[in-house]
């Protein structure tokens, strides 16, 4: 079994956990489901803002640790200054995020990603609920039909989507419904990154779509690189998360980008 394997069997048994927990109808009475939802999209397409999208992660299957101190409120308060929008690990086993975390992050008004691994409505709902405003599926775990399923699910519930592929035969896994579209560098089978993956992805995506670079990143250089390519985000996690000041390393990246972009 790969590791993504292994996740999502976890992740099977841990929904129905919940469930069994906290029937959805108990969801929908919670604070942020009726919420008024931020627009991803609006944001990556707002000019004044990055395009990037910044992770707050605690550690990885691929990394262990990778910061096990950093305050959640602190620094994304300092990522969303400049970002278009913050991604917050929500599984607590592999990535060591929680519920609490996104929902600490909630004091900022940029969208947010809920960064799961989504297998079921169930985990919609509570993304809802918890005050997401967009939710992460990933092809290389759920067939295109399911993918559809899915998306319209939470399209209906006012939630945008971002559908994350890794190589060319998951584009069928585009629908009407995946207006945002990733592409991982990182191979969540081998952990292999590869930078290139997003350029080689780039041609084939329609162009309808807002195509996002995600991992790996680490170079303000990937950033106008992908710009050229046209890539309107870019989803950073490791490269702030790892230094001792997260929310500072930020900052230094966006200096260096705003003079790069410079005439
Ligand atoms: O930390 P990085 O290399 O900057 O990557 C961020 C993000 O792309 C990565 O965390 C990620 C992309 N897709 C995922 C799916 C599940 C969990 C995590 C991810």
């Amino acid at each position: 079994m790969n590791i993504l394997d292994t996740i999502i069997a976890h992740k099977r048994t841990e929904v129905a956990a919940r469930k069994a927990g906290t029937p959805a109808s108990a969801l929908e009475k919670q604070d942020g489901f009726n919420r008024k939802v931020l627009s991803l999209k609006e944001f990556l397409l707002n000019d004044a803002r990055t395009g990037i999208i910044a992770e707050f992660k605690r550690k990885s299957p691929s990394k262990g640790l990778i910061n096990g101190t950093a305050d959640v409120v602190e620094v994304t308060s300092a990522y969303a200054k400049h970002a278009s929008g913050l991604s917050v690990l929500t599984d607590e086993n592999f990535f060591g995020g929680s519920t609490a975390d996104l929902i600490a992050a909630r004091v900022n008004q940029i969208p947010i990603l809920r960064k799961d691994f989504i297998v079921d409505e169930y985990q919609i709902l509570e993304a809802r609920a918890m005050g997401a405003d967009v939710i992460l599926l990933i092809a290389a775990c759920l067939t295109p039909e399911e993918v559809k399923r899915l998306a319209t699910f939470a399209t209906q519930l006012g939630l945008e989507v971002l559908l994350e592929l890794h190589d060319e035969e998951e584009l069928a896994h585009i629908c009407d419904e995946t207006i945002l579209v990733g592409i991982n560098n990182r191979n969540l089978k081998t952990f292999k990154v590869d930078i290139e993956r997003s350029l080689a992805m780039a041609r084939r995506i329609p162009d309808n779509r807002i195509k996002i670079a995600e991992s790996g990143i680490s170079a303000v250089e990937n950033i106008l690189l992908f710009r050229n390519n046209g890539f309107r985000g870019f989803l950073i996690g490791e490269n702030f998360m790892k230094a001792a000041d997260p929310a500072k390393a930020f900052e230094d990246f966006v200096q260096e980008l705003k003079a790069a972009k410079a005439p």
